[in-house]
């Protein structure tokens, strides 16, 4: 009575009729679409809308308000919520990983998902995977894609990586594109993913959405979100290995990945166990990096800027498509090489690896930490927890890149001298790094790519990014209000 409460059709989730007769209410069967017949000219309606409430740290939940109006207003407001809500999905194909993160995926989806999809209106078919790559085989051989309006992942990156492998191969096959050569111009995906986060790091939800929590990702997919996204493809010799939307990383980010793996029974902790390991390790490789600068971009990865909703990326891959360039070479020993396409944001490091990258700029950040003292490296990784400028050191370079190349020194050629080296090679090159650094005893001459953390199974790659090549069920990070109300019940 009198008060004044306004809802953006865009993020309604669902209105329900109410019923006032005798002072009870009667729920519908849900459906906003259904119009309810009234007999009488002056009735008023009343109906109970259910929609998007913004939280703190981006994220969201469902809230409800009830309204009256003229049956004709009533009927003019479902008129809008049809016409406004034509991109959102009305069927999902939905993969669930049981074993991601804390292996709760399965309860996860069951009671903070399926609810708000049933509400929503929203019909799914639901795949709980039975062993790794089931759900990339699925999507490249089996699945009928033309039923659905977009594929859902419950899991964590490498659960996101086998969804993106099987949708990215059905499309490049469905449209006659040899995936297998790094030429190629790659067919964008037409179906949007969503990731309900249930992983151990969560770094393209969290990276995409400024949240790792399945309630905000749930609303993002029902009000039919659209964020591309950039694929790098990675090769070698020619020959397709995988493809990457978050870290590339040899050195410190391969051997913590490599170490982790092994530990996989030790949940999320894991990651922070074989960081300190590899920390304390402190190995560092030798190679040659060449990579082709992006030319005529928006932004270093050195500004302040930050990827955010609806601004730069989407204009800035638009006007300036790839462009050619001088390849620029850089040869040394490396503790990291990193190549971060979009922030890389997750709970550990929330501003990420690259706090200035972009989602869908076309573009990677490579990163370059050359060979240093403890004490330094420390203070770099550091910096990525705090406010200070983590490429602010003389030992890191930091570029902006559309293409990059590696090649590691003891690769006679770019032939197949790789992680599986013939015991006889392995020793002389064992040797030859201790003689250069007799402290270290057994230092390896390789480390092993992080690829969205799966390891590569070779070192000499080739990467090239496809910008927007697919499309998330997300809109960016959110710029936040300039004081959050820390009041807010749902803030907690
Ligand atoms: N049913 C299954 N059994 C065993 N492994 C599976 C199954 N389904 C998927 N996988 C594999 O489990 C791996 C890890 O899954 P996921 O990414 O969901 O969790 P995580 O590794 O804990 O999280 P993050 O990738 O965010 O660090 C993936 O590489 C995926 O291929
Ligand atoms: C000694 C203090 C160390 C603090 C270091 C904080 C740096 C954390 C940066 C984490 C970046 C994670 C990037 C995400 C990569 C994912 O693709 C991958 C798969 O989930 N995750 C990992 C851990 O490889
Ligand atoms: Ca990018």
């Amino acid at each position: 009575s009198g008060v004044c409460h306004s809802v953006p059709v865009s993020e309604i989730i669902s209105v329900r009729e109410e019923e006032e007769e005798n002072g009870s209410r009667q729920r519908d069967d849900g459906s906003w679409k259904k119009i309810r017949e009234r007999e009488g000219k002056d009735c008023r309606q009343a109906f109970t809308v259910l929609y998007v409430e913004r939280c703190r740290q981006h994220r969201w939940r469902c809230a409800e308000v009830t309204f009256t109006c003229s049956d004709e207003a009533f009927l003019l407001l479902l008129l809008l919520l049809f016409v406004s809500t034509a991109s959102r999905p009305k069927h999902l194909l939905v993969y669930i990983n049981p074993y991601g993160g804390k292996r709760q995926g399965k309860r996860i989806y069951e009671q903070k998902v399926a609810p708000l999809f049933t509400q929503a209106g929203i019909s799914t078919s639901v795949i709980v995977t039975e062993y790794a790559n089931h759900a990339r085989d699925h999507l490249k051989m089996e699945a009928e894609l033309k039923k659905f309006d977009g594929v859902v992942c419950v899991g964590g990156d490498g659960m996101f990586s086998e969804i993106i492998h099987g949708l990215i191969w059905r499309t490049q096959i469905d449209c006659g594109v040899d995936p297998n050569s790094p030429e190629e111009a790659l067919s964008p995906c037409s179906l949007r993913i969503g990731i309900i986060p249930a992983g151990s790091t969560d770094c393209i939800c969290f990276a995409s959405v400024g949240t790792n929590d399945p309630v905000t990702s749930a609303l993002h997919i029902i009000v039919g979100d659209s964020q591309p996204l950039d694929v790098c493809s990675v090769h070698h010799n020619n020959m397709f290995l995988r493809y990457s939307v978050s870290l590339l990383g040899y050195g410190f980010y391969g051997d913590v990945l490599s170490d982790s793996e092994r530990k996989r029974w030790m949940g999320p902790a894991r990651y922070d166990f074989s960081g300190l390991k590899m920390f304390l390790t402190h190995h560092y490789y030798e190679g040659t990096v060449s990579y082709l600068p992006a030319k005529g971009i928006i932004g270093t990865p050195r500004d302040a800027t930050r990827c955010r909703s609806g601004q730069i990326c989407l204009f800035s891959f638009v006007f300036h498509p790839e462009s050619s360039g001088e390849w620029r070479t850089i040869r040394g020993k490396f503790l990291a090489i990193n190549a971060a396409s979009m922030s890389c944001a997750c709970p550990r490091s929330p501003k990420g690896l690259s706090p200035a990258a972009h989602l869908a700029d076309g573009t990677t950040d490579l990163i370059l930490v050359r060979k240093c003292s403890r004490f330094n490296f420390l203070r770099h990784l550091l910096r990525h927890t705090s406010k200070d400028d983590q490429f602010d050191l003389t030992f890191i370079e930091v570029h902006r890149v559309r293409r990059f190349r590696f090649m590691p020194r003891h690769c006679q050629s770019d032939s197949d001298l790789e992680l599986d080296l013939h015991e006889n090679s392995k020793r002389q090159i064992f040797s030859q790094i201790c003689k250069d650094h007799p402290a270290c005893g057994c230092a390896p001459a390789y480390s092993s790519w992080n690829c969205d953390g799966e390891i590569l199974t070779h070192t000499g790659i080739d990467v090239r990014v496809h910008g927007q090549l697919i499309k998330l069920f997300a809109r960016g990070i959110e710029e936040l209000p300039v004081f959050e109300d820390l009041s807010n019940p749902c803030a907690i």
